[in-house]
């Protein structure tokens, strides 16, 4: 299998508060890739350097061979963002429209890629509602549609089910494993351990270190325990 994300050495400081050191990490063209930990260890910050929006202070990232940030890279990315990026006062068919303009799709693809998009998260028949008036939870769906539209190589979701009722995450992950099928990369930051279980291989992050990055289950192995928490905490990081 080819890498599709390479990290090395790659730190990043806040002013004096160093939030990510001396990252070493690849991802595997294909893979569900999961990043772990708790609050605060640089998830979300890890997760904008691979998608082009932070710069590294240290080290080289490389996503499909180029170096990162990249423009040309852009279309290839689908990125959904912690908190969602939709226009409240416009109705979900227009949100849609305008991310799909985003990313220079013409009208006619845009039209079938909006139904398509639509029916993956189950939004077929809230398409003319107003954002304002959708649950937690149908805004999260939204954006997941608004980051696969453009049917993307590579798509980075952060924490793409926080806020979500079980039911609806686990069809959420049913969509994430349809995508991986089709040959799609999926990095997913979270700190729920159930989830971390649902990767192919994960990182653990703690203190803007990776602390363990293998399978869900050789990271158990290797310490002997039988969940992903325990395992946390066998590596020294915080539950
Ligand atoms: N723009 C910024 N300026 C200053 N500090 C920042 C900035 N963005 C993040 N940080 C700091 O970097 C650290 C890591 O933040 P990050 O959002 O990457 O963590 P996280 O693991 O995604 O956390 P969470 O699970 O709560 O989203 C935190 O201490 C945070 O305060």
């Amino acid at each position: 299998m080819q890498q599709i994300v390479t990290m090395k050495d790659v730190s990043l400081s806040f002013g004096k508060e160093r939030v990510l050191q001396n990252i070493d990490m690849s991802v595997q063209e294909g893979e569900i890739f999961g990043l772990l930990g708790p609050s605060g260890a640089g998830k979300t910050t890890l997760v904008k350097i691979i998608a082009g929006i932070l710069e590294a202070n240290k080290g080289d990232v490389f996503v499909q061979n180029k170096q990162v940030p990249s423009l040309q890279l852009l279309r290839s990315i689908g990125y959904m963002a912690q908190s969602d990026a939709l226009y409240h006062e416009l109705s979900a068919k227009e949100n849609l429209e305008f991310f799909a303009t985003l990313y220079g799709m013409r009208k006619k693809k845009r039209k079938k890629a909006i139904k398509h998009v639509a029916e993956v998260v189950n939004l077929t028949n809230h398409l003319d509602k107003e954002v304002r008036h959708f649950s937690g939870g149908m805004k999260r769906r939204l954006s997941l549609a608004a980051a696969i539209m453009h049917t993307p190589k590579m798509l980075i979701l952060d924490e793409p089910t926080v806020g979500i009722d079980p039911l609806l995450r686990q069809s959420i992950w049913e969509e994430f494993y349809k995508l991986k099928e089709q040959g799609v990369t999926i990095i997913v930051t979270t700190h729920v351990m159930d989830e971390a279980e649902k990767c192919d291989r994960l990182a653990l992050l703690r203190n803007g270190s990776v602390i363990a990055c293998d399978t869900p289950e050789e990271i158990k192995v290797a310490k002997k325990v039988s969940t992903i928490e325990e395992a946390f905490l066998a590596y020294g990081g915080e539950a």
